[in-house]
């Protein structure tokens, strides 16, 4: 299959600083992730989040993201912060992904064994999902873990865009774009110094990788 100047998007999850919304804006990241998720380094409170919202550039996607959260909180974030898209990572099934309204993708833990089902089942157990995005954990585990899986366990066949997470480097999104060919790309450890800080210079490696696969021809 020959295939070039395809865009694939790009999300930077987990920022705490309105700097770091700034600069990923500039470097054209096309998404941000905040995480709302208990237990988790990178949450931030809604307050937090309304001022990281206001330094987003013009048609940059603010995504909110939870981990089974109780449903009042997933409320009161889509109030006060207006998100583009909604990211779920626990065990949340169609109905309560969707209560909202925002368009919602569900993060499928690819340690877990609904990963291993087949991609009808996927969306017939969320029909209303956006799209998947395919993450490292296992069932219960959380995400930003920063460890990679196996790509070729991808199913084949999804019929919903899907986003490639989990593990993601400047040093590896070049391979795995072109092994995977996904919507978009998501990393939240790979462009950071510590938890929740990004580093610009991780930030902007990533970028050109990106670049570079989408410039790529596949024979
Ligand atoms: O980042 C977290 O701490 C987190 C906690 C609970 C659920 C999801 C979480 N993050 C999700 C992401 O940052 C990304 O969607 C994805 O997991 C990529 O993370 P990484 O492997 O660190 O690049």
């Amino acid at each position: 299959m020959k295939r070039t100047l395809f865009r694939t998007r790009i999300k930077f999850c987990g920022l705490t600083r309105p700097g770091d919304v700034r600069l990923a804006c500039e470097l054209g990241a096309d998404a941000i992730g905040f995480v709302f998720a208990h237990g988790s380094s990178r949450r931030i409170a809604p307050a937090e989040a309304r001022a990281m919202r206001q330094a987003l550039a013009p048609m940059v996607d603010s995504v909110a993201l939870f981990s089974d959260n109780p449903a009042d909180e997933v409320r009161e974030v889509v109030r006060q912060i207006r998100p583009s898209l909604l990211q779920f990572h626990g065990s949340e099934d169609d109905a309560f992904c969707r209560a909202s309204g925002v368009p919602y993708l569900k993060a499928i833990a690819m340690g877990s064994p609904i990963a291993n089902e087949h991609p009808a089942a996927l969306q017939q157990q969320y029909p209303s999902a956006a799209g998947f995005l395919f993450d490292s954990h296992g069932a219960g585990g959380s995400g930003g873990s920063g460890k990679v899986f196996d790509w070729s366990r991808i199913p084949a066949g999804v019929q919903k865009p899907f986003v490639l997470a989990g593990g993601l480097t400047a040093d590896n999104v070049f391979d795995a774009i072109i092994a995977t060919m996904p919507w978009a790309v998501d990393v939240s450890s790979g462009i950071e110094s510590a938890p929740g800080l990004k580093d610009g210079d991780r930030m902007r490696r990533f970028v050109e990788q990106v670049r570079r696969a989408d410039c790529h021809v596949l024979d």
